[in-house]
């Protein structure tokens, strides 16, 4: 059997070790998904943001830390553990992971992924992670799908790495990624409109309305319900993607975690000429308060996610429901 690697030709020397680490997790990882067994789905426990753990987060969360050891990390962050895990007292960065996005989709064959940030490390692992998101160095996730990629950027463009199953080996297959822009499709949780904001209300119902309402063309829309799936489809094809926040408890904003979910994402997008925001402002421009704490977020084409902070300045009147005419707003 051989060891998982990754072409670490377009990676800069000092991530080079960290980078083979998260490589070897991940392709260990899409060996356990691939091979399946109904338990990975079963509930095992509850993590400190009270979302139900599943055994294959449980599994995912061990098998990125044991492959991160000795790799230069200083602290480790998970979304599966409450506090920051001290690593090599000497390390000089600091990585935040979502080990196991898409857990409700586990049971059902749909793609899920791993997510991560990396910082600079400083003395206290409080100060590495809560910091102006822009700090970033490294953000990217790997896509268990019908193929397994890992996406990353290290703050000059993106790239896009393909495992192969016959050498283990995750190869370079796209050095910059640029994402196209003429794609009109949504992707939200329709389930929740009647809890959502009223601009939001009003930017899916003019999408909604077709070509028949002010944007006077017609979109599609998916929701995989799997944040890794859903940025990857929009990096490739193009759209829109939005979890806001919204007037269920627990959701004032929204699902996603700014430090393992939304700065990664956000920054991978940015840096494949697309734009993350929070409704209104840019994702990266926001500071990282709490390990766990979330964000809305709004990500896609720039002109989309910008028409979308565009609806947050209609005056009142102009987003209601009734207001049929919203001119502005032609595709
Ligand atoms: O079930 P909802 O509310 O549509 O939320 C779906 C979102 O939750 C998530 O599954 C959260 O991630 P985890 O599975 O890591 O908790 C995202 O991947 C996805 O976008
Ligand atoms: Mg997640
Ligand atoms: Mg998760």
């Amino acid at each position: 059997m051989t060891t998982p690697t990754i072409d670490t030709t377009h990676v800069p020397p000092r991530f080079r070790a960290l980078m083979l680490a998260l490589a070897r997790g991940g392709a260990t990882l899409a060996g356990v998904i691939r091979r399946g067994d109904d338990s990975l789905s079963s509930e095992v426990g509850i993590n400190n943001d009270g979302d139900g753990q599943k055994r294959l987060d449980i599994q995912a969360d061990a098998l990125f830390r044991d492959a991160l050891r000795d790799t230069g990390l200083r602290w480790f962050a998970s979304e599966e553990q409450a506090a920051p895990l001290p690593m090599q007292p000497d390390g000089t960065l600091a990585l935040a992971i979502d080990p196991l996005d898409g857990s409700s989709n586990i049971d059902t064959n749909v793609s899920i992924g791993t997510i991560f940030a990396v910082y600079p490390a400083e003395d206290q692992a409080e100060a590495s992670f809560l910091r102006p998101a822009r700090d970033l160095i490294v953000g990217g996730y790997i896509i268990y799908g019908p193929r397994c990629c890992l996406v990353v950027s290290f703050g000059d463009g993106t790239q896009i790495y393909t495992l192969n199953p016959d050498t283990d080996s995750f190869d370079l297959t796209n050095p910059r990624v640029v994402m196209p822009d003429c794609f009109f499709e949504f992707a939200i949780n329709a389930s929740n409109y009647r809890y959502w904001p009223r601009p939001i209300r009003a930017y899916i119902d003019d999408c909604l309305a077709g070509i028949d309402g002010p944007r006077e063309r017609n979109f599609n829309m998916r929701w995989i319900a799997s944040l890794v799936a859903e940025a990857h489809r929009i990096l490739m094809r193009g759209g829109i993607f939005l979890y806001p926040s919204d007037a269920r408890k627990g959701y004032e904003k929204g699902r996603l975690r700014m430090l393992y979910e939304c700065a990664p994402i956000a920054f991978v997008i940015e840096q494949a000429g697309g734009r993350a925001s929070d409704g209104a402002l840019p994702i990266l421009d926001g500071a990282i308060t709490d390990l766990h704490g979330r964000t809305p977020m709004v990500f896609g084409s720039a002109e989309k996610v910008d028409r979308v902070a565009a609806y947050h300045d209609l005056p009142d009147a102009e987003v209601s429901a009734l207001f049929g005419h919203r001119g502005l707003f032609r595709a």
